[in-house]
Order: structure tokens, then C-alpha cells, then sequence
């Protein structure tokens, strides 16, 4: 039996590489092929490689949940799952990705794909582009985001939980988060 994952979605500077670190649970991180920002570190904020490198492990099917972004590769090992067996964890994910990862569980014998827990963050499209002009990033690169962000809205229907993160409400915003885990994880104990 392993424990359930906590999967944060939503558009791009919605925030949910900085409430992921809020939240105190292990982290699956990832594996991307877009260049590091300014400040990520290799091997907290993802593990950066490159595209060869992730073609090459992908036809030796070592990705789960993986996904393209703005031209970009993202996936995880279904390795780096092993530490649900101890306690739950915490992932920064696309649709696309949960979509994946439940069939992936749903076909594995021991994998529970109820577990899977998403959470939709959302905030205004204009909140979206001044959080990433702040950040620095690229004008280019915030113009294909926001331009992905309408179809990223999309997952919000499909998500176990929608949580607002206002301006300037992140203490809120991961209080309520927090609140979401408290009671998952109280009725998993329950069904025990
Ligand atoms: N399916 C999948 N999506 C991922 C993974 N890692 C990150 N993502 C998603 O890829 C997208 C781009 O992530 P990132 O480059 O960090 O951009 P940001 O959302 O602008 O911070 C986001 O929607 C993430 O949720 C992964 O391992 N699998
Ligand atoms: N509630 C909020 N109000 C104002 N700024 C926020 C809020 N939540 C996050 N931010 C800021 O928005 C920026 C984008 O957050 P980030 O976690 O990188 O987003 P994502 O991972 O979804 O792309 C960061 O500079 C972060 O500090």
C-alpha cells in the first residue's frame, strides 16, 4: 500500500514551485530539458539534462507523467515513487501528467490511482503575467506561457480541488492547501 500524491497544477507564475516548497512534505522532482532560471538548483528545482538524454531514456521507457511544455520535456522515474511507501508526497505536475500517472497506477497491482489528489491553482491572467515579470523571465518565454495558461485553465474541471492564490494571500493560500492534506490523509487513516 503506498501513500497518496499530491499533485499541484495550474498556468504557469500561478505559483506552484513556490507553495510546493511551503509545503512540508517530500518533493517527487522532476526531470526537464528547459534551462535552469536564474537561482534553480539542480537536483531541488529539477533535475536538468538534456534533450538527447531524455530521448534515449524515453525509448527505454524510463518516464512516467512525462509531458511537453513550451517545447520542453518534463517526466519522473517511476522510482523516484518509491518514497510513497513511507509517507505522502508532493508534485508539480500538468494534466496531462495526472492523466498518465492514474492509468499507470490503475494498471499496477499495489498502485491505488484514487490516491492521486490533484489541486488546481488558480489566479487571474493578469496576476499570472505580472508574478513572472517580477521573477525576470524572458518576455518571450512569459508570452508562450500565457498563450498556454487559456488551456491550462482547462484541467481546473477535472481537479479534486480548485484553491484561489490571491495577490499577496500565499500564507492563505497554503493554509488552505494544507487543509486539503490534513483531510485526505485523515481519511485515508480512516479506510485503514
Ligand atoms: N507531466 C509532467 N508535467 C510536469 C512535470 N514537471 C513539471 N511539469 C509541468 O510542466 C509545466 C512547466 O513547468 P516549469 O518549466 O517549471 O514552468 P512554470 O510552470 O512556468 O514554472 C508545468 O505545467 C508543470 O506542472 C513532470 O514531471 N510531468
Ligand atoms: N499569492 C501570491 N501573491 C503574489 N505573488 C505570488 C503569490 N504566489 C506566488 N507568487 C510569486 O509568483 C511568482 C511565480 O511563482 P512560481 O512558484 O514560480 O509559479 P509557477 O511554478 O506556477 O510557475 C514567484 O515570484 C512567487 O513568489
Amino acid at each position: 500500500m503506498h501513500h497518496k500524491l499530491f499533485c499541484l497544477v495550474g498556468p504557469s507564475g500561478v505559483g506552484k514551485d513556490t507553495i510546493k516548497k511551503e509545503i512540508f512534505l517530500p518533493h517527487v522532482i522532476s526531470y526537464r530539458t528547459r534551462p535552469k532560471r536564474n537561482g534553480e538548483i539542480d537536483g531541488v528545482d529539477g533535475y536538468f539534462i538534456s534533450k538527447k538524454e531524455f530521448i534515449e531514456r524515453d525509448q527505454r521507457n524510463e518516464w512516467i507523467a512525462k509531458t511537453v511544455y513550451d517545447g520542453h520535456y518534463y517526466g519522473i522515474t517511476k522510482d523516484q515513487l518509491k518514497t510513497l511507501y513511507d509517507c505522502p508526497m508532493i508534485y508539480v505536475i500538468d494534466w496531462n501528467g495526472v492523466m498518465t500517472l492514474k492509468e499507470s497506477f490503475a494498471k499496477n497491482p499495489g498502485w491505488d490511482h484514487h490516491k492521486i489528489i490533484s489541486i488546481f491553482l488558480h489566479a487571474p491572467i493578469k496576476s499570472l503575467k505580472q508574478r513572472m515579470i517580477s521573477q525576470g523571465r524572458d518576455p518571450n518565454t512569459i508570452q508562450r506561457r500565457l498563450n498556454q495558461a487559456e488551456k491550462d485553465y482547462e484541467a481546473a474541471k477535472y481537479c479534486d480541488y480548485i484553491v484561489e492564490n490571491k495577490d499577496g494571500q500565499l500564507d492563505k493560500t497554503i493554509k488552505d492547501i494544507y487543509e486539503i492534506i490534513i483531510r485526505e490523509l485523515l481519511s485515508l487513516s480512516k479506510n485503514y
